[in-house]
């Protein structure tokens, strides 16, 4: 019977990958979107950039918009510090019962909290939801033209403080042009651009650094 691609993905990690070890994780699921079938993962390239910022950041508290297989999800809950707070909203639920299992298969599921749901629903219940004032990082890798639409929610929800960051994957393929434009002209904003390719190919792509200075 018709197994998907996701099904796909968590087959291959969970045949290739070490039970307890997100490296494992992160390097079965990149060998078999290179190798055998391409998916939407932030991939390797960008996730060393992804792993970077995290790194300097290193946040209390995060956010991720768009859970998808869980890729993005285990690289920054393998670099979290123990106290931290991490969320990431999915509303397929297919989705997220895969990014369940690949989480779990990594042995981070202590370390991340997978909320089922539109993020336009959830953002405005995180305060009290989840006891969290402020997020220290975003990132954002769900449908592109819910990107500018859930940064202004954000900001009017308060969830955004001086000092905050939010990176954004493919601002460029598939594109989030009226974001691009509203932060670049926002001057709420400092950002920057890490030169870098779409998952898995040759093609031009950035991540897009904001970082919020007042
Ligand atoms: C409001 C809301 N709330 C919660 N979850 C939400 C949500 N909106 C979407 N989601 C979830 O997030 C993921 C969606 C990711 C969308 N990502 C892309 O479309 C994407 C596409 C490419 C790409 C590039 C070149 C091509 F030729 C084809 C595709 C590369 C990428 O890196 C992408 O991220 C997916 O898991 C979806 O269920
Ligand atoms: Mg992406």
């Amino acid at each position: 019977q018709f197994v998907s691609l996701r099904q796909r993905i968590l087959s291959a990690v969970q045949k290739n990958a070490t039970r307890g070890d997100p490296r494992s994780v992160i390097r079965a699921i990149d060998q078999f979107c290179s190798q055998k079938e391409w998916a939407m993962n932030v991939g390797n390239e960008k996730g060393c950039i992804l792993d970077s910022v995290v790194s300097e950041v290193n946040p209390a508290t995060v956010l991720e918009l768009g859970t998808y297989c869980g890729y993005s999800t285990v690289r920054i809950a393998s670099l979290l510090p123990p106290y931290a707070k991490f969320i990431t909203l999915e509303f397929n639920p297919d989705f997220a019962a895969v990014a369940r299992q690949v989480i779990a298969w990594a042995g981070l599921e202590d370390k991340v909290q997978l909320v089922e749901g539109a993020s336009s629903d959830w953002i405005p219940k995180i305060k009290e939801q989840f006891g969290i004032k402020t997020f220290d990082l975003v990132f954002l890798d769900h449908w592109k033209e819910h990107y500018l639409s859930d940064t202004k929610l954000m900001e009017e929800c308060g969830l955004l403080r001086k000092g905050s960051v939010l990176l954004a994957d493919n601002v460029i393929c598939p594109g989030a042009p009226d974001y691009v434009e509203y932060v670049r002209s926002s001057p709420r904003y400092k950002s920057h651009y890490f030169r870098s390719h779409l998952e898995y190919t040759k093609a031009e792509e950035n991540l897009w650094y904001l970082g919020i200075i007042e």
